[in-house]
């Protein structure tokens, strides 16, 4: 049989072929054998390389609306294999990209040099700096977008008064970027009309840069912080392809958050100082009583100034130091009553001594008188008036004297009295306000200092939302060992414990004794589980730190009760389900800590 010639007998051929060979009369088997009668190839249709398309498309960038319309077109094309279509929007999609290259960039580097070499009032260049990053952070590999805010932010500057004096280049506090290590400005601009395609890469090394360089350089109490600024700065090298920017972002976020949480801890540390330094300052005219008093002022500043500064220690050298000056004050104004007091009795006693001088002399006279009287006298009874004003005399002067020596005695007496009353008064004021925050015995804050210390911690809990628990801790058996070893054993013991507690936690947490045999410890930034195991670990290092009295080892052990605060929480709510937790702890046998 000859071969049909024309489209319409293949197309015959083509259905009794498909009904002889019993294959389904589909489009692409049609299609086959079709193509076997005409002895043509698969051709255009048959050789539709889908899958390579696909890939394509899957590769073109869809950052930009316009860029996502035309890869949508192209997936149109594709899904019609339509040829037309496809070669119209591939065409498109070049010339975007052609034109997205044509965006002005050296206009916007030559605007950008002088904006940032001149001074606008209120910025510094660590301010420019700060604002080019969160437009890098912002427009992360999309450089149509990139463009756009680098453009609105120099217009910014641009619209910005001009600067009076002269502004600061560099932040005070900022460290000067050395020249020769600069990857940014002068290079950038040297060629940037020939290396546009090259910025974000620039960017991205001012961007590590700032990172690596300059942010650590202000973390060098942080190294933990710094460690991370290094690791982001590597990252951001790296980060090469608008997915891996995209992806730092996060990152990013979460280390641009943590620096103003460091930044308001800072702000904070730097009030509190001022606060101390006013306090002394304000108060150095109290000092003077007593020079050992300035001394202990001095020696807890000192103290402060050498060790690593942290809010609570300041606080605590703050509080003390208050409480010192008030000492101070109430003893100097005592003193200076008793001074007064002891200077009026000795004007009253030289006032009676002038008297008594006085009429000592007066006697001498009249003594002097009779005396000249009895010369004279010529008979027995001219005597007897004479002895008789002698008599009277005397008297007089006696009794004059009996007074002055009684008023001196009570004068000796009230001046012993007055110094046993300062005496007292020492002692009573070394007990009632050196330690007003603090107990006495073991020196943790007592039930007023844990008030203000709850305060501070739950304000500051709040404000970072963080976790804040709160432990009670009551010695197991007190009476016991206070009535086995006496009064003194038990006090020992207490002294014992508080200075366990306080070496065994961290130093942010706050120790207060909040009864006889009961403390209180605070934990901040702590999880209610956390609280346990460092409660547990303070009972292990407890039996590890065995309490010696006079030779006697006892182990103390303690029941405790740990809560965390929840909303709505006051001190009171919260030590109330501590106490409740603790209580627990006795009724099941002592000696553990229970979660309340
Ligand atoms: N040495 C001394 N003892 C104190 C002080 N404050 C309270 N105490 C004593 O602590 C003891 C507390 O006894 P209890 O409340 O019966 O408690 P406990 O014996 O520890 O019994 P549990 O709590 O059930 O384990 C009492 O004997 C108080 O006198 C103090 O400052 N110094």
């Amino acid at each position: 049989m000859p071969s049909p010639s024309n489209p319409s007998e293949i197309a015959r051929e083509t259905l009794r072929l498909l009904a002889s060979r019993r294959i389904s009369p589909s489009p692409e088997n049609y299609r086959d054998i079709y193509n076997e009668i005409a002895g043509t190839s698969g051709n255009l249709a048959e050789n539709f390389p889908k899958r390579e398309l696909q890939a394509l498309q899957t590769a073109l960038p869809k950052e930009t609306a316009v860029q996502q319309k035309l890869v949508k077109r192209f997936e149109q094309a594709l899904k019609g294999r339509n040829w037309d279509e496809l070669r119209d929007g591939i065409a498109e999609l070049v010339k975007q990209l052609a034109n997205e290259h044509e965006l002005p960039w050296s206009d916007l580097f030559r605007d950008f040099l002088r904006q940032w070499e001149n001074k606008q009032a209120g910025l510094t260049v660590a301010r420019k700096r700060e604002a080019i990053e969160r437009v890098l952070v912002a427009a992360a590999g999309n450089s149509e977008l990139l463009f756009g805010r680098l453009q609105g932010l120099v217009k910014s500057w641009a619209g910005s008064a001009p600067a009076d004096g002269d502004i600061p280049l560099v932040d005070p506090g900022t460290i000067a970027m050395p020249e020769a290590s600069l990857p940014l400005v002068g290079d950038i601009v040297a060629d940037s009309a020939t290396r546009t395609s090259e910025l974000s890469s620039d960017l991205r090394d001012l961007f590590a840069y700032t990172f690596e360089d300059l942010v650590t350089t202000q973390l060098v109490d942080e190294p933990e912080l710094a460690a991370d600024a290094r690791m982001l700065a590597h990252k951001v090298r790296c980060a090469t392809s608008p997915s891996a920017q995209q992806g730092l972002l996060a990152g990013i976020k979460r280390f641009a958050f943590r620096l103003e949480i460091l930044a308001e801890d800072r702000a904070e540390l730097r009030a509190g100082l001022l606060n101390l330094l006013q306090l002394l300052i304000e108060n150095v005219g109290e000092l003077v009583t007593e020079d050992r008093w300035l001394a202990g002022q001095i020696d807890i500043v000192r103290d402060i100034v050498a060790s690593p500064l942290n809010i609570r220690s300041i606080g605590d050298a703050e509080g003390r130091l208050k409480e010192v000056i008030y000492k101070q004050s109430q003893l100097k104004r005592s003193l200076n009553e008793a001074r007064e007091s002891l200077k009026q009795m000795l004007a009253g006693f030289v006032d009676h001594l002038a008297e008594f001088a006085d009429s000592t002399s007066d006697y001498h006279d009249k003594i002097e008188y009779c005396a000249h009287r009895i010369s004279m006298a010529e008979d027995i009874t001219q005597l007897e008036d004479v002895l008789a004003e002698v008599i009277r005399e005397t008297r007089i002067i006696q009794l004059n004297a009996q007074r002055s020596r009684d008023e001196l005695r009570a004068a000796k007496q009230r001046v012993s009295e007055a110094e046993a009353r300062i005496g007292e008064l020492q002692v009573e004021l070394d007990r009632a306000s050196t330690l007003v925050r603090h107990d006495q015995l073991t020196g943790a804050l007592n039930r007023r200092g844990l008030e203000e210390a709850f305060e501070k911690e739950v304000a500051r809990a709040q404000r970072r939302q963080s976790t804040l628990c709160v432990a009670l801790l009551d010695i197991d058996n007190f009476k016991k060992l206070n009535d086995s070893l006496g009064h003194d054993a038990g006090d020992a013991a207490l002294i014992h414990l508080a200075t366990v507690i306080r070496e065994t936690m961290r130093p942010q947490d706050t120790v207060a004794r909040f009864g006889g045999e009961e403390f209180i410890i605070v934990l901040p930034d702590t999880s209610v589980g956390d609280a346990q195991t460092a409660i547990v670990r303070l009972q292990r290092e407890l039996t590890r730190r065995i309490f010696l009295h006079n030779n006697d080892r006892r182990l103390i052990t303690f029941s405790a009760g740990v809560t965390d605060l929840q909303p709505g929480d006051t001190q009171v709510s919260v030590t109330k389900r501590a106490d409740e937790a603790m209580y627990m702890a006795k009724q099941s046998g002592k000696n553990r800590v229970m979660i309340g």
